[in-house]
């Protein structure tokens, strides 16, 4: 099989930016790209790196496509080297089909960072959402406690107050890796105090750096609120290694940047992985190959961190 392969890059601003511990993320750069066969068929596929979560830059994606031929085999797309996952996920997707399965999936909804939350939470409520995730380690604990307390007793008269019983609310808590040892114990004694029917703690996202593995173990085994690995496990190497180091909790993971389509469902299927999958604001070209990969090898219990649209 041959392809002729064309690619154009794009750059959008967000709507609103992403305040995580990282940062503030304004605008999303990535490239399209197209593959069209013999027959004339077409598939479309994103590029969309995240090099501080360790993916290639935009600028090597770039430079990888610039130097392909314009005309590509099967062979030159399967083979592309693991140290681009953005672009493994990119051609890989434009050659996929479909899912049966997406209008199966349940979404988690996105609440801005900070005391911005308070006010979004009912209206995402509203749309339908019962899973939600807030950014926290962008501002001093103490505040984000606070907030955190608002927040859960928000939730819970926003669910009181409603006719139609709703059954349960999922909060996650995403860090971005920028909490200190002391912070996550205490973020993790708070999560598991927290005893209700209704509203859950489904997990705390990368309390600690990637380098602090072993004391991210630690914390799964002694709360009772889980831990999700993000930062740590962006690409298939680092989802095998800490399989393999005896990681058992949950895994984020974000199909754009992880790699192989192909590579990820096979490591999927041959190992127990408790898989939540996650945008990183790709347009809606990767946006639905990513959601094909969760609709089939996602979890039917965990909802999709595709929350809102960015643009
Ligand atoms: O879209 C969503 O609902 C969650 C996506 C998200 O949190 C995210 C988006 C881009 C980059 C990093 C992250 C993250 O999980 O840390
Ligand atoms: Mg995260």
């Amino acid at each position: 099989m041959v392809y002729r392969f064309q690619f154009s890059p794009y750059s959008r601003p967000f709507k609103q930016p992403l305040k995580t511990h990282h940062g503030i993320w304004e605008k999303r750069e990535g490239i399209i790209l197209q593959l069209t066969d013999k027959q004339g068929k077409k598939g479309d596929g994103e590029i969309a790196p995240l090099s501080w979560f360790g993916s290639e830059t935009l600028g090597q994606a770039l430079e990888f496509c610039q130097q392909l031929p314009q005309t590509l085999t099967l062979e030159d797309i399967i083979e592309i080297p693991d140290n681009f996952p953005a672009c493994q996920f990119g051609f890989e997707s434009a050659l996929e089909e479909n899912s049966e399965f997406l209008s199966k999936l349940k979404f988690s909804g996105l609440l801005p960072s900070g005391n911005a939350a308070l006010p979004v939470f009912p209206t995402l409520f509203q749309q339908g959402f019962r899973t939600f995730k807030w950014k926290i380690a962008v501002h001093p604990i103490s505040e984000e406690l606070q907030l955190f307390q608002q927040l859960t007793e928000l939730i819970l008269t926003t669910i009181n107050s409603e006719t139609d019983k709703t059954e349960w609310v999922n909060l996650r808590l995403d860090a971005n890796g920028g909490l200190s040892w002391e912070e996550a114990n205490k973020w993790l004694s708070v999560c598991d105090e927290i005893k209700s029917d209704i509203l859950k703690i489904e997990y705390l996202e990368q309390p600690l750096s990637i380098e602090q593995f072993d004391e991210m173990l630690a914390l799964s085994r002694q709360y009772l609120t889980s831990i999700a690995l993000d930062e740590s496990v962006a690409t298939l190497s680092q989802i095998r290694d800490c399989y393999q180091r005896g990681w058992r909790g949950i895994f984020v993971i974000k199909p754009a940047i992880v790699g192989s389509p192909r590579k990820l469902r096979k490591l999927c299927r041959e190992n127990q992985i408790d898989a939540v999958f996650s945008s990183v604001f790709e347009t809606a070209v990767g946006r639905r190959a990513a959601l094909n990969l969760a609709a089939e090898l996602s979890h039917p219990k965990r909802a999709v961190g595709f929350g809102v649209e960015h643009w």
